[in-house]
């Protein structure tokens, strides 16, 4: 009896021991506060030698590594955030958007002057009329939404003989914001929640679309936002394809404290790198992990292949929540057809649009939201830190429409 009580004293005080500094450590994570998460070596998975991808074979295909030998050994580490002599303040979000909006008015050749130009002429014509529908087609608002633009003018105008300058602005702006639809819910889903096992999940974000459009500058500003709304955040490399990403990721997140998961070898396998990001964030209690990729469009089923292998492993360790399209704004109808290929290969959730500061067609927004069902949820108006702003409807028309 006595011998088999030393043995459960021997067994159980150390697990105690042991479960004790783990809760405390994890406490004192959690309390460390929203803008330095911890970034401790000693989580970091250890990168092993797990075999490289066979000569010849594109990095991060599927067929390189089995599903069941991903992470954590996929020669995947936590790199700490690059000690920076002081952590930047990002731009609170709240105002963001009313501060950029300038930029929209400002761009190119103004879709909101232009209309306005027309329709302050004393007798509409039929030829202002098909200029106006001209304009709003080259603003890639998008035939459906033109069309409904211009009946709801034209009714307007001629029945109601709305004429005075002011009055006919306050019904453009009425009229662009019912396209916009203000009643769409735009909230990024970055609340963290608890597992069937009562455990912490961080919120995940899965950032996808083609190279170029600015993803990796895009989940940078991201965390920026997310920081400065009092969030901690870990960040995912797993663009994998272009060496310089996982770099220009980790300054991104260096200059406001928040640490990158990356592969410490080019061409790894993302879903791999994309697990251990989720493992990190589910370690240190961290609120939301945001996951770059490469999404590279060389054809459906290879994307398909890639981005459902990554969301696979992902929701292995947490749910993803929320899926979001990155789409350049200048890139027009090309930008449609790619943002048609990803909703239905990734289930995307809403939409980043960006470079809308260095084009007159922010009429996309209308046309990329009537063609997917999706609502923009961001917006990028600049190369700045932060030059990302959550959308706001009346916002952006007053943008478009210029003070
Ligand atoms: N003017 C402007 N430039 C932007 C905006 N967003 C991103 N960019 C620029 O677009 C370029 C491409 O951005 P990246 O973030 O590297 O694009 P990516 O999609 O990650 O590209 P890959 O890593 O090759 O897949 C960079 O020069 C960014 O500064 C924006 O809102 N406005």
């Amino acid at each position: 009896m006595n011998d088999t009580l030393d043995l459960l004293l021997a067994i159980g005080l150390p697990t105690l021991a042991v479960l004790g500094t783990a809760v405390a450590l994890v406490a004192r994570r959690r309390s460390s506060g929203p803008t330095l998460p911890s970034a401790p070596a000693d989580t970091a998975p250890a990168p092993t030698g797990t075999a490289p991808a066979p000569t010849g074979t594109t990095p991060g295909s599927t067929a390189t590594l089995p599903e069941d030998v991903l992470a954590p050994d996929a020669g995947v580490a936590e790199a700490p955030p690059t000690p920076a002599p002081t952590l930047e303040v990002p731009e609170p979000v709240v105002g963001r958007m009313a501060r950029l909006r300038g930029r929209l008015a400002r761009s190119g050749s103004p879709l909101g002057a232009r209309l306005l130009a027309v329709l302050s002429r004393d007798h509409l014509s039929e030829d202002d009329w098909d200029e106006l529908e001209e304009t709003l087609l080259l603003a890639d608002v998008g035939a459906g939404p033109t069309g409904e633009l211009i009946d709801a003018l034209r009714r307007q105008v001629r029945v109601d003989g709305v004429r005075e300058p002011a009055a006919v602005r306050a019904l453009l702006r009425e009229q662009l914001i019912t396209l916009v639809d203000p009643a769409l819910d735009r909230t990024l889903a970055t609340a963290p929640g608890l597992g069937e096992d009562g455990l912490h999940r961080p919120a995940v974000v899965l950032v996808v679309g083609v190279n170029g459009t600015g993803k990796t500058t895009t989940v940078g500003k991201l965390a920026r936002v997310l920081v400065a709304d009092g969030r901690t955040v870990v960040l995912g490399a797993a663009d994998t394809f272009r060496a310089a990403a996982a770099d220009q990721l980790e300054t991104w997140g260096a200059r406001v404290g928040v640490p990158t998961v990356r592969s410490d070898r080019d061409g790894a396998d993302p879903a791999a790198v994309a697990f251990d990001a989720v493992r990190s964030g589910r370690e240190t209690g961290a609120d939301v992990v945001l996951v770059d990729t490469a999404g590279r469009l060389q054809n459906k089923a290879g994307l398909m292949d890639e981005l459902g292998k990554i969301t696979r492993v992902i929701t292995r360790e947490a749910p993803l929540t929320e899926v979001l399209l990155v789409l350049d704004a200048t890139t027009g109808q090309n930008g449609l057809n790619q943002a048609r290929v990803f909703a239905e290969v990734a289930g995307v959730t809403g939409i980043v649009l960006t470079k809308l500061d260095g084009t007159a067609k922010g009429g996309i927004v209308i046309a990329v939201q009537r063609e997917l069902g999706v609502p923009v949820k961001l917006i990028g108006l600049g190369e700045g830190p932060d030059d990302l702003a959550p959308f706001d409807a009346a916002d952006f028309v007053d943008g478009l429409l210029g003070d």
